[in-house]
């Protein structure tokens, strides 16, 4: 049976921007329904359960949930596109405003959201708000293949961007990787499932520094260590 993650974020509210502005919508309240649409874009939370999620993925996504009940983890909304709050929030720093168009808006995808189901980056992210953690579940699909039945070191450091980066990002609004670090130290096999951790260790002004690790699901392999440096971007400075 699917469960929803639909406990709302509220309680993330108060993380603000680096203006003091709202932080951006992946921190917002999921909608009621997981879906809501603008115009031309839908927007559907992914991160349910499909039928290409494993045993071990589903059991862990469950065990979140179920941690979820007590309001001290948060099961974190995953959309396709990029929002119009999210990018509203960043058109300061744009250059480009062609992007910032809805009809373009259409066309672009997430990079971790971009492939088919069960081909790419399958996942679930939790947050745990006292502890200051990020946890992502992570299923790595057919197409992510770097050596041999094995998963890229791109695709696996996507996804720690993406994690470190979500827990710098709800610390700290709208941040830009840095630096980003990554041990490899045992290969994760294709369509395995991953548990990413990550944690915000420090904030020294602009900076936010946060580490994390890849394990196995039974978290007797551990597969890769991460610190990433994330910057809050300064809204008077150009990014080009
Ligand atoms: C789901 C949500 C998660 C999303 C995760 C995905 C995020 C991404 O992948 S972002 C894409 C990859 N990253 C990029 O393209 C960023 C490219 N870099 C940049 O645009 C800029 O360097 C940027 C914005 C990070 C920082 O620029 P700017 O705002 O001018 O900061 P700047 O003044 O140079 O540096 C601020 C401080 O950080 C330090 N710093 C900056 N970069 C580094 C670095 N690589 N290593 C160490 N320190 C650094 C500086 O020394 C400075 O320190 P201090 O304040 O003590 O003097």
């Amino acid at each position: 049976m699917l469960r929803s993650c639909a406990a709302p974020l509220r309680s993330l509210g108060a993380l603000r921007g680096p203006r003091g502005g709202a932080c951006p919508p992946l921190c917002e309240p999921r909608p009621a329904l997981r879906s809501f649409s603008s115009e031309k874009v839908i927007y559907k939370d992914f991160s349910i359960p499909n039928p290409s999620w494993s045993k071990d993925l589903r059991l862990l996504f469950d065990q979140f949930m179920k941690k979820c009940e007590d309001g001290s983890w948060k099961c974190l909304p995953l959309y396709k596109h990029g929002s119009l709050q999210r990018i509203q929030d960043f058109k300061t720093f744009f250059h480009d405003p062609k992007f910032t168009k809805e009809d373009v808006m259409t066309q672009t995808r997430l990079f971790t959201s971009s492939f088919e189901e069960g081909l790419g980056f399958e996942h679930a992210m939790f947050y745990n708000d006292v502890e200051k953690r990020t946890v992502c579940l992570f299923q790595g699909g057919l197409y992510l293949e770097g050596m041999p039945g094995f998963l890229h070191g791109g695709a696996i450091a996507t996804m720690i961007d993406s994690t470190l980066g979500m827990s710098a990002l709800i610390a700290g609004g709208i941040v830009m990787t840095a630096n980003l670090n990554i041990n490899f130290k045992r290969p994760i096999p294709l369509c395995s499932v991953v548990v990413i951790n990550s944690q915000v260790d420090k904030v020294e002004g602009r900076k936010i520094f946060v580490s994390g690790n890849v394990q196995s699901a039974d978290e007797k392999t551990l597969h890769s260590e991460a610190t990433g440096l994330f910057i809050q971007l300064d809204p008077d400075k150009s990014l080009t």
